[in-house]
């Protein structure tokens, strides 16, 4: 995969601009944390670079999670390989999986430790049951780069860490909206802080420490 970038992208609502003008470039394996206090611009920025990116087979969790309620957690993860199959293939699927699909859907489910809600409907879900089958959506669409909205936002500590792990482990090239600061840093080798819809902050969490990044939640 050669560099994804933004020029110079700007966002409007109404008479008002939220974010930019702003560019970016995102290289091969680099794994960018946005953050920044609420409002600021980091679900603005991330749906732009999916309507920019998009046609390179990125992958997007958004805050929203996307889901369709009235299929089941296998069928919600099934929609991210929805491309890979025909259309003939994905109608027989809504009746009756194929084995070699539930096959390739069970693990991740049994990573992400839902395995058990497989044939449960996503709208009777708990808020954090439903943020791991939008991540087991993305493991299964494995696309090129990975744009998440924070995607383990309603999850305990250690279940976050096992999401982000896999997420990590599939995607070497992400972007991820996260307000859990330490996780940021331990997850991702950059950090870029948005404050008022422009970049305040751009350096490799190496050089960063939790302290420094407090100020971009300063009002
Ligand atoms: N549909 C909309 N109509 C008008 N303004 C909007 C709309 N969506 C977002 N905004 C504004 O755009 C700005 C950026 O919002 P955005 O959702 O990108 O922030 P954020 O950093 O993702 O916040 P959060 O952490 O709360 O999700 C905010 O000022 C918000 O009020």
């Amino acid at each position: 995969m050669t560099s994804l970038t933004l020029h110079e992208v700007v966002a409007d609502y109404g008479e008002g601009r939220v974010l930019g003008p702003l560019s970016l470039t995102l290289s091969p394996g680099e794994r960018v944390a946005l953050v920044g206090k609420s409002g600021a611009g980091k679900s603005t920025l991330l749906h732009l670079m999916y309507s920019h990116w998009r046609h390179r087979n990125a992958a997007l969790i958004p805050q929203q999670l996307g889901l369709v309620d009235t299929l089941s957690t296998f069928h919600n993860v099934y929609m991210g390989g929805l491309p890979r199959h025909s259309i003939h293939h994905n109608l027989i699927t809504l009746a009756r999986p194929f084995r070699r699909d539930i096959d390739a859907i069970f693990p991740l489910l049994e990573r992400l430790e839902i395995a058990d809600k497989c044939w449960n409907r996503a709208g009777e879900l708990s808020g954090g049951q439903r943020q791991r089958i939008a991540a087991a959506r993305a493991l299964y669409q494995a696309g090129s780069v990975l744009l998440a909205d924070e995607p383990v936002s309603s999850l305990d500590g250690p279940q976050a860490a096992a999401a982000m792990t896999a997420l990590t482990e599939t995607y070497d090239t992400a972007v991820l909206a996260m307000h859990d600061v330490e996780l940021a840093l331990r997850f991702c080798d950059r950090v870029i802080g948005i404050d008022q819809g422009t970049i305040a902050l751009d350096q490799p969490s190496r050089r960063l420490a939790t302290s420094d990044v407090l100020p971009l939640y300063a009002s």
